[in-house]
């Protein structure tokens, strides 16, 4: 017959290999979360803080400045990684200072989170919840907010006990007051640092050799990297912006590129083939 694909290959050797031989690394914003509902931006994990129960106006003002100036540069596709990597480090640590500085209290943030328009692609409940029966482990490496992130999984029910997250987190005082960020700073472009780093170190995923990896942005591609051995790593790119810039690149480094596609369709149908192992051929 013909020949398969190398996407097919891949897909047929994890389908071999079972679910006892995967894990999932995925990003969270704009790549679990939704991009746009409606006509309008979804908030970031960053961004749900904008709430006048958790920073005053003035701070909220400040922090859309940055994003203003800042977010052009994380999707330039005429600059390259290098480029970028200094303006991704001045803005969350900009960012960062400013929240320190709004005292931000920690018995707040889920009804921040309640009150945000913040929402998971469609079909995340197949996709957490199915990677959890099967005991399949599922990184999520995310430089947005590590507190807000698992407040909004927790919120929509998916929050299992296959769920490892490494992000950005807040450290409270005595008095549940933020007081500093924990540990080294996760920005778009450093994650191949993380994973060598923190995702290495994960006795969960060891063993596990077949990857189905999950991103919105190039930068994503090293969640993998803390891998040791890796057998198959099949990659998805959401791309979501700037995507006549950006496809080419996009194209070129994934094997699966989804252009403003809001749902967890593809990553579950390519799930459901390998985990089911259906279609033994
Ligand atoms: N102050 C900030 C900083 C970053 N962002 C966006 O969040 C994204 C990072 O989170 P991932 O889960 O995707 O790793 C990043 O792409 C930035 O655009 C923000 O909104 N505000």
């Amino acid at each position: 017959g013909l020949e398969r694909s190398r996407v097919e290959e891949m897909i047929h050797a994890m389908q071999r290999a079972g679910a006892g031989s995967l894990q999932v690394i995925s990003d969270f914003d704009m790549t679990l979360t939704r991009f746009a509902h409606n006509g309008r931006r979804v908030p970031t994990t960053h961004n749900i803080l904008d709430n006048r129960l958790l920073i005053s106006e003035d701070c909220a003002k400040k922090m859309k400045d940055l994003l203003n100036t800042y977010y052009p540069v994380e999707i330039d596709a005429s600059r390259s990684t290098e480029e970028k990597l200094p303006h991704m480090v001045d803005w969350w640590t900009k960012v960062h200072e400013l929240l320190i500085q709004q005292k931000i209290r920690k018995d707040l943030l889920a009804q921040a989170v309640k009150e945000s328009t913040v929402m998971l692609r469609d079909g995340y409940k197949e996709f957490f919840d199915h990677l959890a029966e099967q005991q399949v482990p599922l990184l999520i490496f995310s430089a947005g907010v590590g507190d807000i992130l698992e407040e909004v999984i927790q919120q929509n029910r998916v929050f299992h006990p296959n769920t490892h997250v490494i992000s950005n987190y807040m450290d409270f005082d005595h008095a549940g007051v933020l007081q500093a960020f924990k540990g080294q700073l996760i920005h778009t472009f450093n994650k191949r640092e993380g994973a060598l780093r923190r995702a290495a170190g994960l006795t969960a995923l060891q063993g596990r050799p077949n990857v189905l990896l999950l991103g919105d942005s190039l930068g994503d591609l090293t969640m993998a990297d803390g891998v040791s051995e890796p057998e198959n790593v099949l990659t998805i790119g959401f791309l979501n912006d700037q995507v006549e810039q950006r496809k080419e690149s996009y194209v070129n480094s994934f094997d699966i590129v989804l252009v403003k596609d809001e749902t967890m369709d593809v990553p579950n149908a390519v799930l459901r083939h390998i985990i089911s192992g259906r279609d033994r051929k």
